[in-house]
């Protein structure tokens, strides 16, 4: 099986394209834009200011006793909070910092609503809150600082 794999792998190197150009998070029309990382989060309302969705955690980001291991939340509030930063005629950013806060299991395998808003736009910086909920429960929240970059910046 390994070996399978490995050989697959050497076959597709011979395609492997620049950024740019590969498909994976490139896929405007697909839930999560074909990111392969994130698990898939259907979007349902956003505007320049707030976002709204809904997200499901599969088998493979189990933590423990049916629970989303909690390096995979960070990465829902990074992905939405980090598309919403930049959305409209703003200039790009990146995350400084996410802070986020577990409020309760999250269970993997249920429909569960993650929801980012601006707080607040300072310059160059950008502070946006995030929840997510399963059902009434909140299981987590977070803070990010996204900083706009300056021009050149990589
Ligand atoms: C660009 C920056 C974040 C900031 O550096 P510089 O440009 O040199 O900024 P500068 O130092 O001039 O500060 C300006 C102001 O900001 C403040 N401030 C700054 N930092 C902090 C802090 N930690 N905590 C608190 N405050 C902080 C600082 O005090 C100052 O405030 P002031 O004006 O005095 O009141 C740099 O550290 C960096 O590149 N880091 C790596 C980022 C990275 O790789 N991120 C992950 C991948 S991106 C992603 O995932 C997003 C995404 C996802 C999905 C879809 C789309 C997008």
């Amino acid at each position: 099986m390994t070996r399978t794999v490995a050989e697959l792998s050497a076959r597709l190197a011979a395609h492997a394209v620049d950024e740019r150009r590969q498909i994976t998070g490139h896929v405007p029309d697909v839930p999560g834009r074909g990111q392969t990382l994130t698990p898939v989060l259907v979007l349902d309302d956003h505007d320049e200011q707030r976002a709204s969705g809904r997200v499901s955690f599969g088998r493979y980001y189990l933590g423990g006793n049916g629970a989303v291991h909690g390096g995979a939340i960070p990465l829902v509030f990074d992905d939405l909070m980090g598309r919403l930063a930049n959305t409209g005629a703003r200039k790009p950013s990146r995350t400084a910092y996410l802070k986020v806060d577990y409020r309760s299991i999250t269970p993997i395998e249920q429909e569960l609503r993650v929801t980012t808003w601006f707080e607040s736009e300072q310059g160059r910086k950008r502070l946006l809150h995030g929840t997510l909920h399963h059902g009434d429960r909140l299981c987590a929240e977070a803070q990010g600082l996204f900083v706009e970059l300056k021009p050149g910046q990589p």
